[in-house]
């Protein structure tokens, strides 16, 4: 069974004549534990199917099964839990006035859980932490630990999906790796399933096992990760993407 069944899924945003439709039925499925990454120039559609995913985008048509279970137009709070997001900007995405440890609380209290010492202590810690981050605030880290801290919070409430929209590409290029590496420990040791975008197909090659390549809200290709790294790529679209990035390539042939 997979954990991620999606099947003729379109997206749209706006309501009646304004309305406009950014994804044009996308089919996928993602195994669990395994990645699947996203890629293709800006405006495609990419984000849009991650919101759709996380619950965030609600207006959309298709099937969608998560775990198994279909999902529908309105869901519990333990189906939101079961996915969770990081965002490209850890300077944006956290609170900037309240302490590492009050954001981490805050999706505990909203979904009611408890043990949330305990919760929070284990969630710092699987990211690299110190437990005593939990007393500082977001302008005395740095970007690395700022976007470790993003991910904490996507850990707290102990999902079995991570929605990564671009989570390095706001990183300097030394801690980029870092973070990735962190991401794919933490896929192994907690056998999470990853849909990532990323703009990176070297990102991409470096922890997805397949990749869909999106151009104007469909899928052009959906290639696998030894596909990607030989050239094996059928797509003229796709091509042009990986020569974009074809230096990087090689370098991380891993
Ligand atoms: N809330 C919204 N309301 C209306 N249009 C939106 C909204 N969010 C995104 N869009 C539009 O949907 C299209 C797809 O956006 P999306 O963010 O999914 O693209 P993307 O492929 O992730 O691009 P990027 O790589 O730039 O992040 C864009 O044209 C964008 O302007």
């Amino acid at each position: 069974m997979a954990m991620i069944d999606i099947e003729n899924l379109t997206v749209s945003y706006g309501k009646g004549e304004t309305a406009v439709q950014i994804v044009n039925g996308v089919t996928f499925q993602v195994a669990e534990g395994e990645s699947f990454g996203l890629v293709g120039e800006s405006g495609c559609g990419k984000s849009t199917i991650l919101g759709a995913l996380a619950g965030r985008n609600r207006q959309w048509t298709g099937s969608m099964r998560i775990s198994g279970e279909a999902i529908g137009a309105k869901r519990s709070k333990a189906q939101l839990a079961r996915q969770q997001m990081v965002f490209q900007d850890p300077f944006g995405s956290i609170h900037p006035r309240h302490t590492i440890g009050r954001t981490l609380l805050e999706p505990l209290e909203i979904h009611g859980i408890g043990e949330r010492q305990e919760r929070i202590e284990k969630a710092l810690t699987d990211v690299g932490l110190p437990v005593a981050f939990r007393y500082r605030f977001p302008h005395q880290l740095s970007g690395g630990q700022r976007q470790r801290v993003a991910i904490a919070r996507a850990l707290i409430l102990k999902p079995r999906i991570l929605l990564l929209d671009e989570p390095t590409s706001a990183l300097d290029v030394s801690i980029q790796a870092e973070i990735l590496n962190l991401l794919k420990d933490l896929r192994e040791r907690e056998k999470l399933t990853y849909v990532l975008v990323s703009h990176d197909l070297a990102v991409v090659a470096h922890l997805c096992d397949h990749v869909a390549v999106m151009q104007h809200g469909t899928f052009v290709e959906i290639a696998d990760k030894q596909q990607l790294v030989d050239g094996r790529i059928a797509h003229p679209y796709t091509r042009m993407l990986r020569d974009g990035s074809r230096g990087y390539m090689a370098a991380r042939k891993d």
